[in-house]
């Protein structure tokens, strides 16, 4: 029962130091106030936990989770998990979707999964052992991401019609691809360097036959089918090219070293690389900590639950490298040793004083605990220097993703990416919405402050900025984002945000920047384009032509647009709210879930 579920969960979160706030209280109700829990529409029981990049560090205790006997959803993905995949849970018989990708977990995939398995994401992490051939048993499995661990042996035939989306790349799979499998493509297989037949190179020798998991000798089950092989040519030159590498990479390390020890005793001068030139040099007139001061009201404030702990010293000794110039101020990243690196951004001419400035950071630093809102670690303040210190988000942002430099080795966003990165925008968007209050808004949606998170995850970044430079905001949005009437009323609400989403969303839909952008078909006013485009039918003439390669995403192209155009619509009141726009997404996103549990939707079944 319900209690039994509450004290299963009040066990597990025990096991860990929570990095970020988790307001499982026991005296408040489980299904409609603690966070990431999601029950039946009568309130009888947990169907899902949803934790995903919250800052778990450590392994899952047996007994916990696994004591959710109607547990459906399991997403701690994106988390510091380690040690053995928690059997117990996989093998929850109403378990259907499990998403624990971008962790540690190590050790094999445990036999005994859930029949009712639709989705299993294990990508990612540093799994051993084999595929277990009991895959063959989950009769409605949907997805099965297994790529980026270190799983050896064969490929299991894993004959199951409803298998739709695979994937076993960057693994030591070997022997040849079963029939079964080859009509997926050539992705789901790469990076196994003795796995053969169609989608890949054609079996050139005997060896290359699978090695079932039943006939294969290793030492302590993990060492691969490659190990025992002799060393041909390719793999002496690999090796002999990999030693040199390191070689090298010492000598850089130690040099590193040496220099970060000769700067470390300039405390005020912060190194200033910029990316364009490449070279490092003292900038200490323009640096972000040419204004901080000694006193100890000027102190760095560190926010509780921020991932690093560092103070004032170490974020001026730290290298930086500037990132960008926005319209608050200039964007570093700063690394503050081997293991640190954050972004900081030094704001310009902030309109407040320093009392309302130290309240309003904390309650920005508090409403901005959300998976899909950056988070701000710590601020500092000063009467002349006033800095931010945000979670460095190294995959970037989406404005560099989809119109960074058309290089070779570009690779454009990919579809599912581009829903994930709608889907976790929203979702941020929503969340400053409803815990803000009504008025409480971000001013400043675009590409460039949707950072992207491992897995291409949508985060909000820069939220509670506007306010501080501008009390109208207007000045600081780029036009092409801004809704028709705060052009004409200089007044932003929570719908001209939607707005600003609703051209995000068709930004990433058609490619297109919405403004003239040197590198792309100038277009100034997007959803005015789009919708002269599609005003006589529903074209694929709008849509980025990379979309254009993936196959059956027609409907999902053409339901997204409709989102979009709903969110640009010109009266303010005809656009949807951004908890709605989620909801609409996720159906998108996961029809799966939304199909499945049609019958619970008032249970608020999220996705991961
Ligand atoms: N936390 C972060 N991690 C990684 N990159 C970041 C981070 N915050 C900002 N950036 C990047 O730094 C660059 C400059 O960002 P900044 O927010 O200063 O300017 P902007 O987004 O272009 O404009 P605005 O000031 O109007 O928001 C952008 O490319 C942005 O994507």
């Amino acid at each position: 029962d319900l209690n039994s579920d509450t004290s299963a969960l009040l066990e597990f979160a025990a096991a860990f130091s929570l990095t970020r706030r988790l307001n499982w209280d026991p005296s408040k109700p489980i299904c409609t106030s603690w966070f990431g829990i999601t029950c039946k529409r009568d309130r009888t029981r947990v169907l899902g936990v949803h934790l995903p990049a919250f800052g778990l560090y450590g392994s899952v205790p047996a007994n916990t989770i696994g004591r959710l006997d109607s547990l459906r959803i399991l997403s701690l993905r994106s988390n510091y998990l380690k040690g053995n995949l928690p059997s117990d849970v996989l093998s929850i018989p109403s378990l259907q979707f499990l998403y624990l990708q971008n962790n540690n977990f190590s050790g094999g995939i445990p036999p005994s999964l859930s029949p009712q398995l639709r989705v299993i994401d294990l990508s990612f992490n540093s799994l051993t052992g084999y595929i277990p051939s009991s895959i063959l048993n989950l009769k409605r499995l949907y997805v099965l991401k297994l790529q980026f661990n270190s799983i050896s042996g064969g490929v299991p035939d894993l004959d199951i019609p409803s298998l739709k989306h695979l994937n076993l790349s960057y693994n030591s799979l070997n022997g040849s691809i079963p029939p079964s499998l080859q009509k997926f493509p050539i992705t789901s297989f790469i990076g196994n360097a003795h796995l053969c037949s169609s989608p890949l190179n054609s079996c050139s020798s005997p060896s290359s036959s699978p090695t079932p998991e039943s006939s294969s000798p290793t030492i302590s089950g993990r060492q691969s089918a490659a190990s025992s092989r002799e060393l041909n040519s390719e793999s002496i030159i690999a090796i002999a090219v990999g030693g040199a590498s390191l070689l090298i990479l010492l000598v850089l390390a130690c040099v590193f070293c040496c220099m970060k020890k000769k700067n470390g005793v300039h405390a005020n001068v912060i190194k200033v690389k910029t990316s364009n030139c490449g070279k490092s040099e003292n900038l200490k007139s323009e640096d972000f900590g040419s204004g901080v001061q000694g006193a100890e009201e000027n102190r760095l404030v560190v926010f509780e639950g921020s991932l690093f702990s560092f103070d004032l010293e170490d974020l001026l000794r730290a290298s930086a490298e500037i990132l960008g110039k926005g319209t608050c101020g200039t964007t570093y990243k700063a690394v503050l040793d081997e293991a640190t690196t954050v972004a900081v951004k030094r704001l310009k001419q902030v309109g407040v004083g320093k009392k309302a400035f130290d309240g309003y950071m904390e309650f920005v630093s508090r409403l901005g605990r959300h998976p899909n809102v950056v988070p701000l670690f710590a601020y500092y303040c000063s009467n002349d220097e006033k800095l931010l210190v945000y979670e460095y988000m190294p995959a970037s942002s989406l404005s560099a993703a989809l119109h960074g430099d058309e290089g070779v080795g570009r690779t454009p966003l990919d579809w599912d990416s581009r829903l994930n990165i709608s889907l976790g925008a929203a979702r941020g968007i929503a969340h400053i919405h409803s815990e803000g209050g009504a008025k409480f808004i971000h001013g400043n949606i675009k590409s460039s402050n949707i950072l992207l998170r491992g897995g291409l995850d949508g985060c909000v970044s820069d939220f509670g900025v506007s306010p501080l430079i501008n009390s109208t905001y207007i000045k600081h949005q780029v036009p092409g984002y801004r809704a028709p009437e705060v052009i004409e009323t200089r007044n932003v609400t929570q719908k001209s945000d939607v707005y600003s989403f609703g051209v995000l969303m068709l930004e990433i839909l058609t490619g297109k920047f919405p403004l003239p952008y040197s590198r792309s078909d100038d277009v100034v006013d997007l959803p005015r384009w789009v919708r002269s485009v599609v005003s006589e039918e529903w074209t694929a003439e709008v849509f980025d032509v990379e979309l254009m390669k993936y196959e059956n995403i027609e409907e999902e192209l053409v339901q997204m647009l409709q989102i979009a155009l709903s969110c640009v619509a010109k009266v303010p009141d005809m656009r949807p709210t951004m908890d709605e726009v989620v909801r609409m997404i996720e159906r998108i996103r996961h029809p799966e879930v939304w199909n499945g549990a049609s019958s619970e939707k008032d249970s608020n079944l999220n996705t991961p």
